[in-house]
């Protein structure tokens, strides 16, 4: 069932807000539950779609699950685990079900994955991550869409990424954590999901040396062990409602947070003007004054991140002043533009270069949310657009989101979820 929010601008949010576990974090640490014989208890997971969507994966594969949703722990029994195929029913609702590869492979030497496609921010290959399982000693090949590696045995080797990749960094590790010998990953993608799933491993008895570094050296281990593990804060949750407070004039506590995850993107939002103070695990944001244009370009961490590209255009919206938000991810995350042009703001663009003249009146209109951050850029819009707007598509976001309605309503906001 389509479902779209509906929301009533104006209204200035004030209060505290909890953030939830991180999506991109708790799908690999999902993932890595099949390489221990016995599972993996994860806490602090969001309860989202994408969440949902992996445990239908893990389910396809044997797992047997507990998800106690008032406190996001999951206990995951994988001792009976038996590697099929993961189709394209579960891959087109969610591209990290290639996250499934590396573990199906280090566990079982085979995996069976339906080979993604592009999405709607861009191509998104995942060759880098087949030439990486190549050097482990896997054979790759595409049979009827699916995407079938096979090895005899896995053995350690030098893998050099051309470029930084997140999920690509993940399914390595987590392929080689059983591999014979040394594997060593140079340009490793250093985000703190990629750490919070290294730290994961550890515990589970892997040998991973350089943790937090661009150079990971993984020795095997012969099999990893049941602990109990939390999935740190969503960054980019935290990030969307700084983004909130400010466009709101609100003044906002945002707690469960690790500001130091953040740190390019508040001295941004600090540059843009707001008032952000930082304190051990909480931010407060005070959004009274004037927002001052800046420049961003998006690059992987500890660069400004593409998860929040969307949103800080919504700020700049706001900016007294011409901005310029450069795309250097994805070939196609700019699809909010479009959108956020029908509420009235004056965005052009120039290849991957958005040139925002701030301070336009926006005023509520029909919009559709076309990804995950683009929808959550709409609902910023929104709250301080003129009049009603109304964000279709939502299943977007319900993605990456836990509640997300619920918060935004208990700081102040007017907005309800319809039927479409
Ligand atoms: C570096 C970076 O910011 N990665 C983002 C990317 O992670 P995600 O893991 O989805 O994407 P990657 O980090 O793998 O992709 C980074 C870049 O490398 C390219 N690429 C990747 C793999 C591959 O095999 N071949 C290849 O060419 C991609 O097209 C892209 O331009 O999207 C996620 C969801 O929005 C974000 O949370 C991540 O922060
Ligand atoms: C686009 C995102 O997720 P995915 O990589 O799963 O598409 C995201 O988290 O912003």
């Amino acid at each position: 069932m389509l479902e779209k929010f509906v929301i009533k601008g104006g209204k200035s949010l004030k209060g505290k807000v909890r953030i939830s576990g991180a999506k991109n974090s708790a799908l690999p640490l999902l993932a890595a539950s099949i390489l221990s014989e016995n599972g993996l208890t994860l806490e602090n997971v969001p309860d989202v779609a994408d969440v949902r969507t992996m445990l239908k994966a893990l389910e396809l594969l044997g797992v047997k699950y507990n998800f106690k949703k008032e406190n996001g722990i999951i206990d995951i029994d994988s001792s009976n685990v038996k590697p099929c195929e993961i189709p394209y029913d579960i891959i087109r609702r969610m591209r990290a079900s290639v996250l499934l590869m590396g573990p199906l492979l280090a566990r079982f030497k085979k995996a069976y994955v339906y080979t993604p496609g592009g999405c709607a921010i861009g191509a998104r290959p995942i060759d880098l991550h087949i030439e990486a399982f190549k050097k482990l000693g896997a054979d790759y090949k595409v049979k009827e869409g699916y995407s079938i590696l096979k090895a005899k045995k896995l053995k350690g080797n030098f893998i050099y990424f051309d470029k930084v990749t997140v999920t690509g960094t993940e399914n390595v590790i987590m392929a080689s954590v059983f591999a014979a010998g040394e594997t060593i990953i140079e340009n490793a993608a250093i985000e703190p999901e990629v750490v919070d799933l290294c730290n994961c491993l550890l515990k589970m008895g892997a040998k991973i040396e350089g943790i937090g570094t661009k150079s990971l050296r993984i020795k095997g281990v012969e099999s990893l062990k049941k602990i109990n593990h939390t999935v740190i804060p969503d960054r980019i949750e935290a990030g969307t409602f700084v983004i909130a407070a400010a466009v709101t004039k609100g003044r906002v506590e945002i707690e469960s947070v690790i500001p130091s995850h953040l740190d390019t993107f508040l001295s941004k939002v600090k540059d843009a003007g707001v008032n952000v103070e930082v304190k051990e695990d909480s931010l407060i944001v005070d959004g009274g004054s004037t927002i001052n244009p800046v420049d961003i370009e998006t690059s992987p961490y500890p660069g400004f991140p593409t998860d929040l590209q969307a949103q800080f255009m919504v700020l700049m919206l706001k900016a007294k002043g011409v901005s310029h938000i450069k795309e250097n991810i994805f070939e196609n995350r700019f699809q909010h533009v479009q959108e956020l042009v029908r509420l009235g703001a004056d965005i052009k663009l120039d290849g991957n270069t958005a040139i925002v003249k701030g301070g336009k009146p926006l005023t509520g209109a029909d919009v559709m949310a076309t990804d995950l951050r683009a929808s959550a850029s709409l609902v910023l819009a929104g709250l301080f657009a003129k009049g009603v707007t109304r964000v279709h598509r939502i299943y977007h976001l319900d993605r990456g989101y836990e509640k997300f309605e619920e918060k935004l309503i208990k700081l102040g906001a007017s907005i309800k979820r319809e039927k479409d």
